[in-house]
């Protein structure tokens, strides 16, 4: 512990009085209220910091501090209890060196009496609701939800609706009293249906299956209870016998007891092996039916245990290693302005840089000027910043409560940071947008992204590049990519022959190039690489696409109304139609083998009746792609997935959704055969 022995200051009394606020709204609405009002991992960030701001000034530490109780006192709903053993939580471990620190500190506490090879178990971590259960001579007397620790709820009711509690104990000469611990959780697929119901009575929908079940756990009448079909994981056994010498046997002994003890368990015999158990767990834990949030890792000797103890919070004997989250809080430094290849502002937020998901996070978007409205955002202020999988990080929340004095609000500029010009927003768009089409950053997204692979795959022609071919002037637009020669390349820094030559063979290279990924490279708003190749089968030349109406346009499937017009004005700007004459006598493809001529907007709709749900990450449509082409076909998207829905559409990295289909034999489909079934609906 760091004691500082300096007097805090008023401003560090008042950031410690607004933090100790805000993680008590928090933990007030997760433990009491079951309806969380931020994610866990922001919590135990923000729990962290007032843990840290605690132990520098340990005088500014009130009694009704978050960090000196377990939970929370219940609402009086049901009867008040005192637990007949203290429920304790579980110390958090973040990453491997606060588990080393945890382990070297288990160690010193025992000093001499360090016992040799000492073995962990890993445990999951079952991201439910603690409960304590007694039977006496074997039979369940009395079940409680952990509470604060000592006082908790009498839900016995509750309890006996669970089925996999058992209400007699499985032994011939049960002992006087046991009592048992372990987590009741709800299925993912029950957590789902559960909400969905939620939503159809116009009831508030539970953040997460813990919330859930905990807030199932209170329900006042049991029928409700055992219509949610929650589910119980023992862990703890309470029972002395000379039989009993490692939480292993404890385990043992609770499955011949006749409860579900989970069985990804493992005996580890270093912090190594738990590394090994943890990472191995992160991607499996996936596919479980339930949610896990990390693994608790405890020490297996019970005589190790009752040697450390426990805190006043913790048993010492135990920690929880939680897997990283994906949304963290962190500072706005401030915000710049970038313009992309259509002229859009993005505000991005600089942050005070963070470890989110295994990569360190400096910036996050801030999207548009509605965005920045929604967020009222001010610089300095303390926001949550979300990098799920591979998405770019963003910003989705502020927490106000933490809001410096006379922090400035920030606005959207009214002139463009590149070019100076002034900037316009387009009320139906929510974009502010440069419209300088010589504004230069403008001229550098869009040779970006013309040289990417999915466009002409320019190999070579890089960011930097591009901007030494911009300020030089030596490329407007993309179609002067193919009048460079090699003495412009050589005057450029850092240029040398070979590299010239690789360059202006790549460039050569992209005029084989396919049309679909010419008109793709033409960066028209809304035409992504599905969409572009789809209007490249339907108009199989530059010409036919630049001469086709609006109406023909969308009448493609998957074709939307607003692809369609966005393609169709762009080819009403004639420095557009030039710019494809300047690539045709280059000699790129802007016509491919005819195959079709455009559809008539009457077909029939091939997916008429049909209904969909989408899961994992498809290789080159986003969702909202998949969705509206299957929604112009004439058929349905839901979430979830039950016995009404045809087709699972079926991306790389699957959610849970992928084992309910199969357990209801719904039918599987790949992006290919999916484009494979418009297509031919289409022909
Ligand atoms: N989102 C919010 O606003 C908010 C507010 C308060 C708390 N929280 C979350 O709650 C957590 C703190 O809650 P906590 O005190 O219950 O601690 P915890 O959930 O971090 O760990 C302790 C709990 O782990 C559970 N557990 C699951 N599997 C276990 C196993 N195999 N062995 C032993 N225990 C096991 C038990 O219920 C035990 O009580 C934090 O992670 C925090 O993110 C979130």
């Amino acid at each position: 512990m760091i004691v500082n022995h300096q007097t805090p200051t008023p401003e560090i009394s008042q950031k410690l009085a607004q933090l100790r606020l805000t993680v008590q709204r928090a933990s007030y609405a997760y433990y009491v209220l079951d309806d969380p009002i931020m994610e866990d991992g922001v919590y135990d960030r923000l729990y962290r910091e007032l843990q840290e701001l605690e132990n520098q000034y340990p005088e500014l530490i009130s009694p009704d501090s978050p960090t000196q109780r377990v939970g929370e006192k219940p609402a009086a709903q049901f009867q008040s209890v005192t637990h007949n053993i203290p429920l304790y939580s579980l110390e958090n471990a973040f990453n491997m060196a606060e588990l080393q620190a945890w382990d070297e500190k288990w160690r010193r506490f025992l000093g001499d009496s360090l016992p040799q090879d000492p073995k962990y178990i890993c445990e999951l971590k079952i991201d439910g609701s603690a409960i304590a259960l007694t039977y006496h001579n074997g039979i369940l007397v009395r079940g409680v939800t952990r509470g604060d620790g000592v006082t908790g709820e009498d839900i016995t009711q509750n309890v006996k609706t669970i089925r996999s509690i058992p209400l007699k104990l499985h032994l011939d000469n049960p002992p006087p009293v046991v009592e048992v611990r372990g987590e009741a959780f709800l299925s993912n697929h029950i957590f789902v249906q559960i909400n969905q119901e939620r939503q159809q009575t116009g009831e508030p929908l539970f953040a997460n299956p813990r919330n859930a079940a905990a807030g199932t756990l209170r329900q006042l009448d049991p029928r409700i209870v055992a219509d949610r079909r929650l589910d119980f994981f023992a862990y703890t056994l309470h029972l002395d016998s000379p039989n009993l010498h490692d939480h292993w046997d404890c385990l043992e002994l609770l499955q011949k007891m006749g409860f579900k003890v989970n069985p990804n368990r493992q005996l580890c015999q270093s912090l190594l092996e738990v590394q090994q158990y943890f990472d191995a767990w992160d991607t499996q834990r996936r596919e479980l039916p339930y949610m896990t949030d990390g693994v608790v890792v405890k020490l297996n000797s019970l005589s190790l245990q009752k040697q450390l103890g426990e805190t006043r919070k913790f048993p010492r004997w135990a920690i929880a290693l939680k897997y990283p989250a994906e949304e963290l809080p962190t500072k706005i430094i401030s915000v710049t302005f970038q313009v992309g290849r259509t002229g859009a502002l993005t505000p991005v937020a600089e942050l005070e840089p963070i470890q989110l998901a295994g990569t360190t996070v400096k910036r996050a978007t801030l999207h548009n000027q509605d965005r920045l409205t929604e967020l009222d955002l001010h610089i300095g202020d303390t926001v949550i910043v979300r990098k799920a999988g591979e998405i770019i990080p963003e910003v989705v929340r502020v927490l106000p409560d933490l809001r410096p004095t006379g922090a400035k609000l920030v606005t959207m500029p009214t002139h463009c940071p590149e070019c100076g010009e002034t900037v316009i927003k387009t009320p139906a768009e929510a974009v502010t947008r440069c419209i300088n089409s010589s504004c230069p950053a403008i001229v550098r997204g869009s040779i970006i992204h013309w040289c990417q692979r999915p466009a002409l795959d320019i190999n070579g022609i890089g960011e930097k590049l591009v901007q030494q071919l911009v300020d030089a002037q030596l490329v407007r637009s993309v179609a002067d990519l193919y009048d460079l020669n090699m003495d412009q390349l050589l005057e450029l820094d850092r240029m040398g022959e070979k590299s010239a030559q690789k360059i202006l063979a790549a460039i050569a290279t992209s005029k084989q190039q396919p049309w679909h990924r010419v008109l793709y490279g033409l960066g028209i708003r809304h035409v992504g690489k599905a969409n572009a190749q789809l209007l490249a089968q339907n108009f199989p030349s530059c010409q036919s696409l630049a001469a086709a109406s609006s109406a023909q346009i969308e009448g493609v499937y998957g074709i939307g109304a607003e692809i369609a017009t966005s393609v169709y004005q762009w080819f009403q700007n004639p420095a557009n139609i030039s710019l494809c004459d300047r690539l045709q006598q280059a000699g790129l493809q802007l016509t491919s083998v005819p195959s079709t001529a455009p559809k008539s907007t009457h077909q029939a709709q091939p997916f008429a009746g049909k209904t969909f749900v989408l899961t994992g990450t498809l290789p080159t449509l986003s969702r909202d792609q998949a969705k509206s082409m299957i929604e112009n076909a004439g058929g349905k998207v839901t979430n979830s997935v039950t016995k009404k829905v045809d087709y699972l559409l079926l991306g790389e990295k699957p959610g849970s959704k992928l084992k309910k289909a199969q357990d209801l034999a719904i039918a599987n489909l790949s992006e290919s055969d999916f484009l494979a079934m418009i297509k031919s609906a289409n022909f």
